[in-house]
């Protein structure tokens, strides 16, 4: 991703800020593109994970729908050209003024969470005179193996409707005269890369269609939500995700009926390698046991490491040629909490005040959660045919 050419258009920014990839992340959702059409699979983009309008341009081209979780991000999917036929919509809480925009859009369907939000969703369709479309999710209680904070497929979690509640969710869709079921939807957690999981997901899924079509509720859609995982230690040797084997595992597991379309939702993998947080250091301080690299970025604009001791390789990018000896540092933020480290003892090529660093893999789960805390201001993003 970084050569001396691309450092030097970079050093002309002021940081903090993201550095987008546009090829190579065209590159990833071509390969995404590619390896689902196969078979013929519907690939919605979490946006959630990014909803920079560059990085939508281009997956939004791709021909991708869009998963959402918010009327914010419906609102945002439909100005940035998606139909509202390609929209999907989850949520354990999602508003009335969000479900009726929603209903207002025709999207393709509700992901629904609970009984509650079904009679609900029922009632305000029933107002408009329409039938919305929906699919309910389904807690699997598959174990993603990936951070418990990141995982959400498990009984304990909020998301999705428990086993034991399906025979009232059959109940309440014979019951309301504006739903129009689609099928069933799944997602056991986020940055898996135990392939395992997923066929352990596509086993649930076969058994729980099975369930529905016995109690003679036709399911059309089969939606096992995203969660594919990437290397965050070898960005560049992984630039291109392995969506081959992935969407093979569906293939090859899931049991599809002629009628039947399946659905993804996926995130992370599309656009993780994408971005990468560029800072500047500003401080060195060294310490008795330790050497703290204080840069001009903070957890405010990368949350990860300080909300999941997440780790995202850092480069010095100001010595691609590793000139300076190796030395160990704390890399820290400015922000007024401990937890604003984005790297604990890490090696680098001794740093000097001004040089630059490249916090890689964050192109999922980076700009979007960025805050205004300590009243840093936003996050600028910089892309890679701009410079
Ligand atoms: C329902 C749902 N779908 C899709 C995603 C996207 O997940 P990922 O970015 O891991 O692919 C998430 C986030 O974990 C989610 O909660
Ligand atoms: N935000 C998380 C993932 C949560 C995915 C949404 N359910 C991350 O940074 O890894």
């Amino acid at each position: 991703m970084f050569n001396s050419q691309v450092v030097s258009g970079l050093e002309k920014h002021e940081t903090p800020f993201y550095y987008y990839d546009i090829a190579g992340l065209t590159a990833n959702v071509r390969a995404c593109e590619e390896a689902s059409s196969k078979y013929n699979f519907h690939v919605h983009f979490a946006m959630k994970a990014n909803f920079n309008r560059r990085v939508l341009d281009v997956i939004q081209t791709a021909g991708f729908g869009a998963d959402c979780v918010s009327g914010g991000e419906v609102k945002k999917a439909l100005e940035s050209g998606f139909s509202g036929k390609s929209i999907v919509f989850a949520g354990v809480g999602k508003s009335d003024a969000e479900i009726n925009l929603a209903l207002d859009n025709d999207i393709f369907c509700f992901n629904v969470e609970s009984v509650q939000e079904l009679e609900i969703i029922n009632e305000l369709a029933e107002k408009k005179g329409k039938r919305a479309s929906v699919a309910i999710r389904i807690n699997p209680n598959v174990d993603a193996h990936t951070h418990h904070y990141i995982t959400t497929g498990l009984d304990e979690n909020k998301f999705g409707i428990n086993s034991w509640d399906l025979p009232k969710v059959i109940d309440t869709l014979k019951a309301s005269k504006n739903l129009e079921f689609v099928g069933i939807h799944f997602h056991v957690g986020s940055q898996i890369t135990d392939m395992n999981v997923f066929k352990s997901l596509c086993v649930k899924v076969n058994e729980m269609q099975q369930w529905f079509e016995e109690r003679g509720v036709a399911i059309k859609v089969l939606n096992v939500g995203g969660g594919l995982g990437v290397d965050y230690h070898h960005p560049d040797q992984n630039v291109v995700v392995d969506f081959e084997s992935y969407f093979k595992i569906f293939n090859d597991f899931l049991d599809v009926k002629p009628h039947q379309e399946v659905h993804f939702e996926l995130g992370r993998a599309l656009v993780a390698q994408s971005a990468s947080l560029i800072t500047r250091v500003l401080y060195l301080k060294h310490g008795i046991k330790k050497n703290f690299a204080i840069v001009d970025a903070g957890m405010t604009e990368l949350m990860r490491p300080a909300l999941y001791q997440a780790y995202h390789k850092i480069e010095n990018i100001s010595d691609l040629a590793f000139s300076k000896e190796l030395k160990s540092y704390d890399v820290v933020g400015p922000i007024c909490e401990s937890s604003d480290c984005f790297a604990k003892e890490i090696e680098l090529p001794e740093l000097s005040r001004g040089d630059l660093l490249a916090i890689r893999t964050a192109g999922a789960y980076g700009e979007v959660m960025a805050s205004a805390y300590n009243l840093r201001p936003s996050i600028r993003s910089v892309y890679s045919d701009e410079i």
